[in-house]
């Protein structure tokens, strides 16, 4: 299915950007981006100036500045989120308002105005959760799916998520913050060097939701399949390649409500899961709330899987790291403008 317009929520973060760049080059017909800071717009209308690129001012805790940006459009991608958890776990009701509400916005928005596809991104933190976080995006997904088990596979619009681990260099994250650390003599901050994240590119992250809308059923959520480091490789690696082997590390403890590994996706989910390549197909539990009928027409089912998290998923070692980080723009040009300043 090609795209002709779409609407990305949260559309001038990191996720935003990039997927919109490569809409744009892909030729689609129209983009609308709906978010809340006119400065970051401003900054990307001006590095843009394409006439197919439609602003919006809006929160989705407001249905109706989300009816206005959704109007007219053939997909969503809903990104827009309060995203870091230490944020959310000191102000857990702005996490309610808009991972939870503002999501059912435009779930609700996606349905009543016919969009073909709604395609919302989720994390690695709303399994088993612990975190404000990851609770309220745990919620997004269930507002999702049971908006999808309500509407049914007849319905004009298709409704699916897709959940990712730690994007890489994205802002506010600890690669540009370690990076920092390092360009400017200050010590690496680790919270504890055996945690351990999936890393994803950022590149990645759009794929998986470009394959979510090319291959969602109803209620529908997919992972894509990554590896995984631990934060003292992820700093090894970051102080080889700007060579800095002195380059002083302090270990600075947990923040709040911090996992020491992340799931990508629980045993429970993965009994009946569909493997498709690099990406899993987690359906939709299509059962309605009589659960009567199915004690006594439904099969057993015995869980022998485990789940899939960072600490048992593909482990990278510090050369493995080492070749993701350099695949990355972001930290070639990091490492450019530090070899540049060395020389000097
Ligand atoms: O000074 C720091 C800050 C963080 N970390 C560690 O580095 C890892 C990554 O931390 P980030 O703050 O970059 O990312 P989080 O895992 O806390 O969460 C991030 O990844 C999530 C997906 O899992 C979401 O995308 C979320 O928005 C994003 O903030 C964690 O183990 C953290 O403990 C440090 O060692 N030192």
């Amino acid at each position: 299915m090609a795209i002709s317009s779409v609407l990305i929520t949260g559309g001038t973060g990191s996720f935003g950007k990039t997927m919109l760049k490569g809409l744009l080059e892909a030729g689609v017909e129209r983009v609308h981006i709906l978010s809340r800071d006119e400065e970051k717009q401003d900054a990307l209308r001006n590095q843009l100036s394409d006439p197919r690129v439609k602003f919006y001012i809006g929160d989705i805790r407001d249905r109706t500045s989300v009816d206005r940006a959704m109007a007219g459009v053939d997909a969503v991608f809903h990104a827009a989120a309060l995203k870091q958890v230490p944020s959310c776990e000191f102000f857990p009701l702005e996490a309610v308002r808009t991972n939870i509400i503002g999501s059912e916005n435009v779930v609700r928005a996606a349905i009543d105005l016919k969009v073909k596809s709604l395609v919302c991104l989720s994390t690695d933190k709303a399994v088993m959760p612990i975190n404000a976080m990851g609770l309220s995006k745990a919620m997004m997904e269930k507002i999702a799916q049971a908006a999808a088990r309500e509407i049914g596979r007849s319905a004009a619009t298709t409704i699916s998520c897709v959940r990712y681990g730690n994007v890489m260099y994205s802002r506010g994250s600890v690669i540009p913050l370690f990076i920092r650390q390092i360009k400017q003599g200050l010590p690496i901050t680790v919270t504890e060097p055996k945690m351990t994240r999936f890393l994803m590119p950022l590149r990645d992250s759009v794929a998986l939701v470009r394959f979510a809308f090319e291959n969602a059923r109803q209620g529908d959520l997919f992972i894509k399949k990554a590896a995984a480091s631990t934060i003292a490789d992820l700093v090894q690696a970051l102080i080889e390649l700007f060579g800095v082997p002195d380059h002083p590390v302090k270990v600075i403890g947990w923040r709040h409500a911090e996992k020491l590994y992340e799931t990508l996706a629980s045993a429970q989910e993965l009994a009946s899961a569909q493997d498709m390549g690099d990406y899993l197909r987690l359906q939709l539990d299509e059962r309605d709330l009589n659960y009567a009928a199915f004690v006594s027409e439904g099969e057993e089912s015995t869980v022998t899987f485990d789940d899939y998290h960072s600490h048992n998923a593909e482990q990278l070692d510090i050369e493995g790291v080492k070749a993701l980080l350099l695949s990355l723009p972001e930290v070639r040009s990091e490492l450019e403008g530090w070899g540049k300043a060395a020389a000097a």
